[in-house]
């Protein structure tokens, strides 16, 4: 197959989601060579190229036609399109699916102290931020002018050095804002990394790789949100373990080998199943309870 029908996607070289991003790929069956110095990675099972690329690089890639298919952080997308459109430049993609990766919140934070008394009192003020875009749209829509300094990381030390009165960053642990005195006071941006795909048609060829790829990638999801349950319970308190078994599956009950008063329940969980579940399956008679990880699902 030649380079203009392999399916090209471009994915964050190093960083926050440069592992989940691999460890998906590779669970949908995709041979991958990444070595550290490797930018154009060839799948050696299916007709894909890898293309990996500073984060902040994806969306113009994507939106370009140069890669077919991109994984991003949304805070990165959104600014992108929003700084594209300001520059008059095509900011068109299809978001293909939401991963369940790269949860963070962009957030307005400032030093310990301040006295925040709502959204205006942040008028007037100067923002250290990675997305002046995202903070501009925000501060436009309550109203208010920020004046914004552009840092492309380690953004929480610009008010202490008097950059800047606060900042506008991303938060996932709050960790990196409480080991620099800051507070967050307004959330402006949610974000969780996505698939996105050029606006363009594809080639057939493409197309059918792309066909077959997504489903992998939404199984690959559905069993890392899913559990394996399997349960040893009394055979007269079925009704009640089956009442508490997470998620809208049928329990499979089998019987269990020279066993009247006990039967085996096999369920996949499609939401956590907690602990307190189990202490409260415990106490109804069930015992040999296995919580088990799923690898693939499909149907
Ligand atoms: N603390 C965090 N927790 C969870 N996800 C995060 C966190 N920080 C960043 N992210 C997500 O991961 C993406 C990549 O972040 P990372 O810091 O690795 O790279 P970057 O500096 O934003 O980009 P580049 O690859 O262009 O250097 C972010 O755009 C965001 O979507
Ligand atoms: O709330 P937390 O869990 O502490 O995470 C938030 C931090 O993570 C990201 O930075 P990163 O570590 O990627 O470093 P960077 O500034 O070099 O991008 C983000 O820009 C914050 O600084
Ligand atoms: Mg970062």
């Amino acid at each position: 197959m030649t380079t203009e029908t392999r399916l090209r996607i471009a994915m964050q070289k190093s960083g926050r989601l440069s592992d989940d991003t691999q460890a998906l790929l590779k669970r949908c069956g995709l041979t991958l060579n990444v070595t550290d110095r490797r930018l154009l990675a060839h799948v050696a099972n299916m007709p894909i190229d890898i293309m990996r690329v500073r984060s902040s690089d994806i969306p113009g890639l994507v939106m370009d036609g140069v890669c077919d298919l991109g994984i991003v952080g949304d805070n990165t997308l959104e600014e992108a399109a929003l700084e594209r459109e300001l520059m008059g430049q095509k900011s068109q993609y299809i978001r293909t699916s939401q991963l369940n990766f790269g949860g963070c919140r962009l957030s307005i934070a400032m030093p310990e102290g301040f006295d925040y008394q709502g959204i205006k009192s942040l008028d007037g003020l100067r923002f250290a931020t990675t997305y002046p875009q995202l903070l501009n749209r925000y501060a436009k829509e309550q109203g208010i002018n920020v004046e914004f300094c552009l840092l492309k990381g380690s953004v929480e030390v610009a008010p202490r050095v008097g950059l800047s009165d606060g900042i506008c960053d991303l938060v996932s642990t709050g960790a990196t804002l409480e080991a620099n005195g800051l507070v967050e006071v307004e959330e402006i941006f949610k974000s969780k990394a996505s698939l996105i795909q050029t606006a363009s048609a594809l080639c057939s060829e493409k197309q059918s790789i792309l066909d077959t790829l997504l489903p992998r990638i939404q199984g690959v999801m559905k069993a890392k949100e899913s559990k394996y349950i399997m349960l040893h319970a009394p055979k007269d308190k079925i009704a009640e373990v089956s009442a508490l078994m997470p998620g809208k599956e049928t329990p499979t009950i089998l019987p269990l080998a020279g066993r009247d008063d006990l039967v085996a329940v096999h369920v996949v969980a499609t939401e956590t199943f907690f602990w307190e579940t189990m202490e409260k399956l415990n106490a109804l008679g069930c015992n040999s309870i296995l919580v088990m990880p799923i690898e693939k699902m499909m149907g």
